[in-house]
């Protein structure tokens, strides 16, 4: 395979299995939603992530009365409303975040056995419908510019991703990998603030999304269905949603906004469908 290609593609052209994602020219533009449309939908899924971690958190301290009053003045609540809250708080109704996912939008996902023969672990549609042009996952991940070292991280590693504008992502939740986004991520950390979600890393994750590193390439005859989509996460983008953001800068100095990558839907995707990607195609 050449190192830059201009091929449009909607298939795989051969069977061999590529070792490193996806290598673009610099010059591209693929984005087939808008920045707007992709925020708007990680903030749809974030909120409501935030709260119901929030009012499981308020179920534990709801134990605590003398806790509870000192939270609810934390947060600026009215007594007169604060009841009201915490009936809601006090709901045995908790998602799980595939539940809430679907129940957001639409749709929940999940790895399991790929339906291709040898492909370890593929990514499913497991319930409701994804339509055509939304956001259905995101590539976690540690970000690299082009120019930081990542030459230990990436020997044997298939989870490495590459961006139209050369910056890297390790997708990669085990060995070094995992280790290096794990610390950075404590780095990050402001106070109370998580920057990032690490959660990615283990079988349970909290963001439903953060799965698309598992995404299998496509083959003759299963076309692909999704795409990638880089998106810079904007300085307006609310700072405790950013916990769910599963991907962190390798530089801790690094002044351009956090690269995340979303996969969005090229056909409306049905229940029980695997998720199927190029990982050498550019949508124009
Ligand atoms: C980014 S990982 C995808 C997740 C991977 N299936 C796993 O279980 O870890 C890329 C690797 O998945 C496998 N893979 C991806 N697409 C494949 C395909 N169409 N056929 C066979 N193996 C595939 C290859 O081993 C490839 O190096």
């Amino acid at each position: 395979k050449s190192d830059k290609t201009e091929e449009i593609q909607t298939h795989s052209t051969s069977l061999e299995v590529p070792k490193t994602l996806r290598y673009v020219p610099e010059d591209c533009k693929d984005k087939i939603v808008s920045d707007e449309d992709v925020l708007e939908t990680l903030l749809k899924i974030f909120k409501a992530l935030f709260i119901n971690d929030f009012t499981r958190q308020m179920n534990i301290l709801a134990l605590l009365p003398e806790v509870k009053s000192t939270y609810l003045e934390l947060l600026h609540l009215q007594p007169s409303k604060s009841k009201i809250t915490f009936s809601c708080y006090e709901s045995e109704n908790m998602f799980s975040p595939e539940e809430l996912l679907f129940h957001t939008l639409g749709f929940s996902i999940t790895r399991n056995q790929s339906s291709l023969v040898s492909a370890g672990t593929g990514v499913f549609v497991t319930r409701g419908f994804v339509p055509k042009g939304a956001v259905v996952a995101m590539y976690p991940g540690t970000v690299y510019q082009k120019y930081e070292p990542i030459f230990f991280q990436s020997i044997g590693n298939p989870f490495i991703f590459r961006c139209i504008d050369g910056v890297l992502i390790d997708g990669n939740d085990k060995g070094i990998s995992k280790a290096v986004y794990r610390s950075c991520s404590r780095r990050d950390q402001l106070g109370p603030f998580h920057m990032s979600d690490v959660s990615w890393l283990t079988p349970v994750v909290q963001n439903p999304l953060a799965v698309g590193q598992y995404v299998n390439n496509c083959s003759p005859d299963k076309a692909a269905n999704v795409c990638y989509q880089e998106f810079d996460v904007p300085e307006c983008f609310p700072i405790e949603l950013k916990q769910y953001l599963p991907n962190v800068t390798y530089s801790h100095d690094i002044q351009s906004p956090l690269r995340c990558v979303v996969l969005v839907a090229l056909r409306d995707i049905k229940q029980g469908e695997e998720l199927f990607s190029n990982y050498y195609t550019i949508v124009n």
